[in-house]
């Protein structure tokens, strides 16, 4: 179909109705410049007379009444002279606008020198020579970077920590350096952080419009944060803490006894949410688990918790029969059981509230209080599902995974880099809340978040560091809080007792023996879940379901 023209109005040179009022506006402008050259020395005169006249008046004013008489007598004397030598009166105006311009000029005070010391032009130098490979190219007239060329022509910006390191840099490159190609970016981006010094963390921010980058050398995120209620509205989740110029909002937060402020990373679930359910991946020993176990403690407080232990060591066990967890799971039948209820749930409550909506009412309570499938190392368990024969627990999450958001079931995972390939497509494709923990490469980063971080790797990185990134957001760096598991003997007590003060009480089925001891038997299966009736059937949240 062929396409109607625009009207002109919408077609049209948007500069031709234009050019005559910036045209306009251009005379003016150097119309007003001219007169403001021209007038510039009256302009000056004019300023050191009044300034005469003030000086002249305050020494008046300051003369005693008995002196003024001889002044005065002295200042007509003075002009009397003045009148009777010959050209006096020219002399004496010459003198006058000569003392007028004098005072009279621009006495702006000229702004201290705040210039690099000499060590740090050096080392800008260097940066600006080592630039040169990537940012100069043959046969350009006017290098911006080039071997005899100095820095000054090309960094707008900089600025130095206390060691003498850069702790900030405002460059300009040329616009054919290739800045959206990422190998291009990737290369400067190493060498800056080479030459600007090894174990920090910098961000870079490339400006494609203007031809422009900056550096800034990042601080460490806060390591002492433990688990905590964090202040937060329902549906919102803090899934660790990040750099306060990368998110708007602060949470009160406190370490030791002494409470402060710190920017979080805050994930929304349940219907409105776009990121319904999260896949952390990370080495082993990165913190996934206690990523999850954060996240369960978190959940706990407005809703109720199924928790799938793939790895099976049992650091979820401080869960075992608190309320609201329904179940910790570490073996395949009950893995698979508890899946299969949460499946039957999840459509229990579509149907719910679907019935709900057309009878004009809300949907009830049990069918709207918020569910969370918490999956540690589910890979594990479909691996073991492959060998036995058996049904692949991910399978059985595809439910809650494509309709969990409207039914407010989320499922939050966690698996390792080596086993990733064996997660399922919908497991990869209905986790939009991503997180990248412990030490990764660019590639790695990319490959989980769909981009990869505008940060250096770091060196050492702290258990519980990584990456945050929430559907098409930006990437984040993520401290998640210290929540390690209160059983395991190598826990400190304060954090002990941090977690321990979240823990919801125990249900009444569930006593102390439930507590696992250091390094002794797991988490309770479902099928020996104290809720379980003695054919095997076990029971998830009051309801029925079938191993
Ligand atoms: N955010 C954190 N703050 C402090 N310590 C942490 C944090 N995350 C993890 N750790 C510590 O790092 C160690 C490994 O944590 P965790 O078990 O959560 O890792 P993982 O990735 O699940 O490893 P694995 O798969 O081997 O269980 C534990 O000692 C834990 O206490």
């Amino acid at each position: 179909m062929a396409r109607r023209p625009l009207p002109r109005i919408l077609t049209g040179n948007p500069l031709s109705g234009s050019a005559p009022i910036a045209r306009g506006r251009e005379l003016a402008r150097s119309a007003a410049d001219g007169a403001a050259d021209v007038l510039h020395p009256l302009i000056t005169i004019s300023r050191g007379l009044r300034r005469l006249a003030v000086a002249a008046r305050g020494r008046w004013a300051a003369t005693s009444k008995e002196q003024r008489g001889p002044l005065g007598f002295l200042a007509a004397g003075s002009v009397l002279l003045v009148t009777l030598v010959p050209y006096g009166p020219l002399l004496a105006v010459i003198g006058v606008t000569a003392a007028a311009a004098w005072l009279g000029r621009d006495r702006t005070p000229v702004a201290e020198d705040s210039g690099p010391s000499e060590a740090e032009a050096e080392r800008l130098q260097a940066l600006y020579e080592a630039l040169v490979p990537h940012f100069f190219a043959e046969g350009d007239p006017a290098p911006l970077y080039s071997h005899d060329g100095d820095w000054q022509q090309a960094f707008c910006e900089h600025a130095f920590d206390d060691d003498g390191r850069p702790a900030r840099l405002h460059l300009k490159y040329p616009a054919y350096f290739p800045d959206g190609d990422d190998g291009a970016r990737t290369a400067v981006e190493q060498l800056l952080h080479a030459k600007s010094g090894r174990g920090r963390e910098y961000r870079f921010d490339w400006d494609e419009e203007a031809n422009q980058l900056v550096l800034t050398a990042l601080g460490p995120l806060p390591t002492d944060l433990a688990a905590q209620r964090f202040v937060t509205s329902p549906g919102e989740t803090v899934l660790g803490f990040t750099d306060a110029a990368s998110v708007q909002r602060t949470l009160p937060v406190v370490c030791g006894k002494v409470p402060r402020d710190e920017p979080p990373v805050v994930w929304r679930t349940g219907r409105r949410s776009t990121e319904p359910h999260l896949l952390a991946l990370g080495q082993p020993g990165a913190g996934g688990t206690t990523l999850l176990r954060s996240l369960a403690l978190q959940a706990l407080q407005h809703g109720d918790v199924l928790v799938v232990d793939g790895g099976g060591t049992g650091e979820f066990g401080c869960l075992v029969g608190r309320r609201g967890v329904l179940a910790v799971e570490s073996q395949l039948t009950g893995v698979l059981a508890a899946l299969e209820w949460a499946a039957h749930e999840t459509e229990r409550r579509l149907v719910a509230a679907n019935r709900a909506q057309q009878a004009g009412r809300t949907a009830p309570a049990d069918s709207r209080r918020p569910l969370w499938i918490v999956a540690d190392r589910l890979t594990a368990l479909s691996h073991l599902a492959a060998v036995e024969g058996r049904d692949d627990p991910q399978r059985l999450l595809q439910v809650p995974l494509r309709h969990g958001r409207a039914a407010g079931v989320t499922v939050a995972a966690a698996d390792q880099f080596e086993t990733a390939e064996l997660l399922s497509d919908p497991v990869r494709a209905h986790t939009k809340a991503r997180v990248v923990l412990g030490p990764a490469t660019a590639e790695e980063v990319r490959a989980v978040l769909g981009v990869p971080p505008h940060t250096t790797p770091l060196g050492q990185v702290p258990p519980g560091r990584g990456y945050a990134r929430l559907g098409t957001g930006p990437v984040l760096r993520l401290q998640v809080p210290a929540t390690p598991d209160p059983y395991d003997e190598a826990t400190g007590e304060a954090h002990r007792r941090a977690v321990l003060a979240l823990l919801p009480e125990r249900t009444g089925a569930a006593q102390d023996d439930a507590r696992p001891a250091a390094g002794g038997p797991g988490p309770v299966s479902l099928a020996k879940h104290p809720d379980a009736d003695d054919d095997g059937a076990a029971s998830v949240g009051g309801r029925r379901t079938t191993p």
